[in-house]
């Protein structure tokens, strides 16, 4: 157990401590304090609570009270603070009890260590686990349920009964929560009691104008910018884009609808991460920003930028492939079709729905444009290009489908960080492979990803000597056509295909 919470009463922590003496136990006075906690060490890094099974021991307060938005939320029951921990950070591995079940809880979890021991472990629970949430029956289907490294052995009948992540717990939670009318207003909870701001901390001297400069042009680099920068940076970007489109949320409403997002990608994938949300939107803004006559309204900008910094939510870092063979259940509930780009579609949507129903008023254009990042239609796309065509894709569709694919057009020094970090999850994804065809031994397979990257492109090549080769696949598979095909179709858009060239040759000189 690597964390556990003792809210609202010192007496609690004290026992806990003699109970449980391996646990960092950490006393916490109340659910707002804990709110803050679990942000703060989130958006530092310190912890982020998908490494490890931690657990939140509960002592519900005796009286409730209304009085302020702050003693709301201090009075809610230990029923309302687990469906409210689920809801704002989806993908940590965080369970609630009460001090009656504590000990049951802290045994249920320790029996579970094994499924979130490694990396590999990890993500084989998040892919295959049948595990579908408290009094859920999930899906119980062997050839699913073989694939999952879980306590298969202890526990036959379901793979685990408390709150430990499986993408089909988190998605089934979803389904659950938009069948029910009556949706609980956590987030105008939180919003109302807590300042979020207080919690961003970008570094001292770097003002408005330090952000904007660094995000109006190709040459933003996401990897020099902390967790706390990047919700910055989109907060920036949103807010201006909300504004300028008459869609009204408050501040406090979008630094919370930032911070859900961020705790619902997770913070251990090399590649497919928050930071790679930031960065496909930052991408998609300067591209509807180059393309500015093109369009007749500020809220298609708006809402293919929001699509963009969500169309990776619940990413496990590997790839439709995996998700589909083994079969995973939810392969299996989307047919095996576009399966990671329908599930990020909707759990999207229902954080849309909790923290800016208005943009769902356009729900279409949210789920058209995340669909179109699925690589597998990009043939399709490519085609349809082809201004004879009657099937013209959408303009939207088109830019986020460059903005996802756009950092092989960066900058070359920046757009090798990227190449980086897309081979080590490929790599990754490899030993997982590797790790669900062997029983044992898997651990050799384990590849070492986590060091910092090295600054120059030299460095970077001396590390990593597949990349050029892996670039020019890449590049001659998917990105050239797409790229020359825009720049044909939309002048503003030749200096993606210009770049996406010099790259090109340089990858050519090192084969
Ligand atoms: N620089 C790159 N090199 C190789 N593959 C890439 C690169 N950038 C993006 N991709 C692939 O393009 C895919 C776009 O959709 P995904 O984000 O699902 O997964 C991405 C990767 O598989």
């Amino acid at each position: 157990m690597s964390m556990l919470f003792a809210v609202n009463s010192p007496e609690l922590s004290t026992k806990l401590v003699s109970q449980f003496p391996d646990s960092n136990v950490v006393h916490v006075p109340c659910v707002a304090d804990l709110l803050l906690r679990l942000y703060a060490n989130r958006l530092s890094g310190s912890n982020t609570y998908e490494r490890n099974l931690s657990l939140v021991v509960y002592q519900e307060p005796a009286s409730t009270s209304s009085a302020t938005p702050e003693s709301a939320l201090n009075s809610i029951s230990a029923e309302e603070l687990s469906c409210l921990i689920q809801k704002q950070f989806p993908c940590f591995s965080l369970s609630v009890t009460t001090p009656a079940n504590a000990l049951e809880a802290v045994g249920g979890l320790n029996t579970r260590r094994t499924m979130y021991s490694t990396r590999l472990n990890r993500v084989s629970t998040w892919m295959y686990n049948d595990y579908a949430g408290p009094d859920q029956p999930g899906v119980n289907d062997s050839e699913t349920c073989a694939h999952s490294k879980s306590d298969h052995k202890s526990h036959p009948a379901s793979s685990c009964s408390s709150n430990v992540y499986t993408m089909l717990s988190h998605l089934t939670k979803v389904r659950r929560s938009s069948a029910c009318n009556q949706r609980k207003p956590y987030s105008k909870m939180i919003s109302s009691a807590l300042d979020l701001r207080s919690l961003i901390h970008v570094p001292r001297g770097n003002t408005d104008k330090y952000y904007w400069d660094f995000l109006s042009t190709w040459d933003f680099c996401a990897m020099r910018l902390n967790t706390s920068e990047l919700v910055w940076c989109s907060y920036l970007i949103l807010g201006k884009l909300a504004r300028d489109a008459g869609f009204e949320v408050s501040d406090n409403e979008l630094f919370l609808l930032l911070l859900t997002l961020e705790a619902s990608y997770h913070q251990g994938n090399k590649f497919h991460n928050f930071r790679h949300a930031v960065d496909v939107m930052q991408a998609t803004w300067q591209l509807c920003c180059r393309l500015n006559s093109h369009f007749d309204s500020n809220a298609s900008v708006l809402l293919v930028c929001v699509a963009a910094i969500g169309h990776d939510v619940g990413h496990p870092g590997t790839n439709n492939a995996l998700m589909c063979d083994p079969l995973s259940p939810i392969a299996k509930l989307y047919q095996k079709k576009s399966v990671l780009e329908n599930f990020h579609t909707e759990i999207f949507s229902d954080i849309l729905r909790d923290h800016w129903p208005r943009i769902l008023e356009k729900q279409s254009v949210i789920s058209d444009t995340i669909l179109a990042t699925d690589m597998a239609l990009h043939s399709q796309y490519v085609d349809q290009m082809d201004t004879s065509s009657s099937k013209h894709p959408t303009l939207l569709s088109l830019i986020i489908k460059a903005a996802d694919i756009s950092n092989v057009t960066r900058p070359l020094h920046i757009s090798t960080k990227w190449a980086v970090l897309i081979t080590c999850e490929f790599n990754e994804c490899a030993a997982l492979l590797k790790f669900l065809q062997k029983d044992d031994g898997y651990e050799n397979y384990m590849p070492e990803c986590d060091d910092p990257l090295p600054d120059c492109v030299e460095s970077m090549l001396i590390k990593y000597p597949s990349i050029p080769k892996g670039q020019l696949l890449f590049i001659n598979a998917f990105a050239e056509s797409l790229f020359a095909g825009l720049g044909d179709c939309f002048h503003e858009l030749k200096f993606l295909h210009n770049n996406v060239q010099e790259n090109k040759k340089f990858w050519e000189g090192k084969m």
